[in-house]
């Protein structure tokens, strides 16, 4: 018998089936042809407590990872009226977290723990397209094949094994079909990050028994959601790899990364990996990739028989990069502080301190770490407006379908998911105060229009409103890019660039800087608040001195802040800094940038080895510290190369 599609829902269908490559239509198409549905005719199964329970046991402690998530997504979304659900891989709903005033709709609906929503038993839903698709996606309203279920909005997202085999759902949805399909974005968004988080555990949980290399070319993003990770046996190979390390790595899937040894991929080996990892892997080393050498930072992790317990869950409130953004330390600091004995910073401190109050906008450029956000504090409290909020928007750790609302806000009911009373964008939380922009190269050119717009006319209009609301904005922002190539690409507006470019102002980085002796007492201070002085070894502040700090100015603060932690007498020395740091300071006093130059006092000083010492740092600086390269040129295989640099005590990596 023929499917009978209610007249007003076919004309939807039949738009959809004129773009075949639409997943809703495909999956329409799907029910019809391959599962026989009928619209008006599909009932729920639901399975019995028994198979429930079995379900259950199958996905193990899968489950348990992924409730502790849903506990925290629970918060952010609560009075939105949408139920958070995780189903296995056959689309069986395993567990549910559902506001208590709206359990008996959401079970009157079907989205109860036992229910079956696979495609093939409700047609084109939330969870069963989504695991059709093994991509996250939205089925809103008319979107829904069965006709009983139109009332329903589902954002689902996959959550996927260490091996990238599809293993559960997870699923927000809403019985009250609100909005329109694009207002679902923000949900859906939520949704996806959670559900990497919960992947991210599952990883590490699956290769407990092997060296996790977590990896990402900012190192404020490493062990975040967005870092790639990699589990490396004791041999040195690959055992697993996550999307994020594909991609991140220019691969489109995981497969070309597994059974690889570690060290054809990154200019590191076992032996390196197994001399960094470490039980809480809180340090972040530098590393590059070898085939175009492409800088990274890493954490190693321990495998779990040599460190202790390595079973992860989600924390209560988890570590996605927004909250890490939030979370971040900011202790104001005044220009005097900042500008130390460096001729550039004392530069920057003077041209910032005459524009300050001129309407001038501000952009700041300098690697990471180099101190962007605190200096840009330091404008806003020297300035007028320092009586009104600093507001720092991270325009490089917001998905991109959130920096819309986040800068722009909403008003209540914009979209579903959004907060019942709205919410208030940065840009008018800034208001009268200074919006502080970092990485603004980040920003999608649709919001760069926005922005254009907000500075011109100097008004905002909140996502789902059309009245405008005026605002008195003052951008400082921040880039680690060179943005005039971003202009010349098209991927950054010219216009906006210049309107937010009034001056440039660089921060050096600490191997620039000529006062690096007072920058690290500066950096001791703040980490240390007692009021006995600590002291730092004569040797070490040679090491430290001598470093080249590729983390500027926040990887300082760590390593301080480990020494600390672990030195006597609030006395820092040699065995209380990290063995990169502490090479450098073996070098001879003619060392340049951080590495050791000609020669090393530990190692032998006969004028042949001082000479091989040289060839090697020339000829490894010569190719950007690509061993693979570096090798080929000298004609011995990357183990010698090894060999002789760990006799020279020359690091891995440079440290840039
Ligand atoms: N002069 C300083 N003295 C002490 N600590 C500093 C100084 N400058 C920066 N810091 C600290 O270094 C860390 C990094 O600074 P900040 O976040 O401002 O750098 P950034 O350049 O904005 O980094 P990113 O580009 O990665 O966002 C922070 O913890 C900050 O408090």
């Amino acid at each position: 018998m023929a499917t009978v599609i209610a007249p007003q829902r076919t004309a939807g269908y039949m738009r959809a089936r004129g773009n075949t490559a639409d997943v809703i239509a495909g999956s329409w198409d799907r029910c019809i042809r391959d599962y026989g549905l009928d619209p008006a005719q599909i009932d729920l199964d639901v399975v019995s407590p028994s198979t429930l329970s079995a379900h259950r046991d199958e996905l193990g402690e899968v489950v348990s990872i992924a409730r502790a998530e849903m506990e925290n997504l629970a918060a952010q979304i609560s009075g939105s009226g949408y139920a958070l659900l995780l189903t296995d891989a056959e689309g069986v709903i395993l567990y549910n977290r559902v506001e208590q005033s709206l359990r008996t709709s959401f079970r009157a609906a079907g989205l109860w723990d036992g229910a079956d929503w696979s495609e093939g038993s409700q047609g084109t839903n939330g969870i069963g397209t989504c695991i059709f698709e093994q991509q996250p996606l939205t089925v809103h309203c008319t979107d829904h094949f069965a006709s009983r279920n139109t009332t329903l909005s589902c954002s689902a997202s996959p959550i996927r094994n260490s091996d990238g085999a599809l293993l559960a759902v997870l699923d927000a949805s809403s019985v009250q079909c609100e909005g329109s399909r694009a207002g679902q974005m923000h949900t859906m968004a939520l949704v996806s990050m959670s559900a990497r988080l919960i992947e991210k555990c599952v990883f590490l949980n699956a290769n407990a028994q092997h060296m996790i290399l977590r990896f990402h070319s900012r190192p404020e993003f490493v062990s975040l959601i967005h870092d790639g990770m990699v589990a490396v046996d004791e041999g040195g190979t690959i055992v697993a790899a996550d999307d994020s390390a594909a991609c991140q790595l220019g691969f489109d899937a995981r497969t070309p990364l597994i059974g690889r040894a570690v060290a054809e991929v990154f200019d590191i080996d076992a032996d390196i990996l197994a001399e960094r990892a470490s039980d809480n892997a809180q340090t972040v080393w530098p590393m590059h990739e070898q085939q175009r050498g492409r800088r990274y930072f890493a954490t190693v992790r321990t495998p779990a028989e040599r460190g202790r317990s390595a079973r992860v869950t989600v924390a209560p409130s988890s570590d996605s990069a927004l909250r890490v953004s939030a979370a971040r330390q900011h202790q104001a600091r005044g220009f005097a502080d900042l500008a130390g004995s460096d001729t550039t910073m004392a530069y920057n401190v003077r041209c910032a301190r005459r524009v300050a109050d001129r309407q001038v906008q501000i952009m700041l450029r300098g690697e990471t770490g180099t101190g962007k956000e605190l200096f840009a504090r330091a404008i806003h409290a020297a300035s007028r407006r320092s009586a009104s909020p600093f507001v720092a928007v991270n325009c490089a750790a917001i998905p991109e379908s959130l920096i819309e609302s986040e800068l722009f806000g909403y008003k209540p009911g914009a979209f579903t998911g959004a907060r019942r009373d709205g919410m208030r964008g940065k840009i008018l939380q800034s208001s009268g105060g200074t919006l502080f922009l970092d990485e603004i190269g980040d920003m999608p050119v649709e919001l760069q229009t926005r922005l254009l717009r907000v500075l011109e006319e100097r008004e905002v209009v909140p996502l789902g409103s059309e009245t405008p609301l005026s605002v008195d904005l003052n951008v400082i922002s921040a880039t680690h890019a060179d943005l005039t190539q971003r202009v010349d690409s098209g991927s950054f507006r010219e216009d906006l660039y210049y309107r937010l470019n009034g001056i440039t102002l660089t921060l050096p980085a600490v191997r620039e800087r000529t006062d690096r002796q007072s920058l690290l007492r500066s950096v001791v201070a703040l980490e240390h608040d007692g009021d006995i002085a600590v002291r730092i070894a004569e040797d070490a502040l040679e090491a430290l001195v001598r470093y080249n700090w590729p983390g500027n100015i926040r990887q300082m603060r760590n390593v301080l802040r480990t020494a600390l932690a672990l030195c006597d007498d609030l006395t820092i020395g040699m065995a209380d800094l990290p063995a990169e740091i502490t090479r450098a300071g073996k070098c001879s006093a003619d060392s340049v940038d951080g590495h050791c130059n000609t020669s090393s006092p530990t190692v032998s000083t006969s004028p042949l080895d001082c000479a091989e010492r040289a060839a090697l740092l020339a000829a490894l600086d010569e190719n950007r510290w690509n061993i693979s390269h570096t090798a080929s040129q000298l004609g011995m295989s990357r183990n010698t190369l090894y060999r002789k640099m760990k006799k020279h005590e020359i690091p891995p990596s440079r440290q840039r």
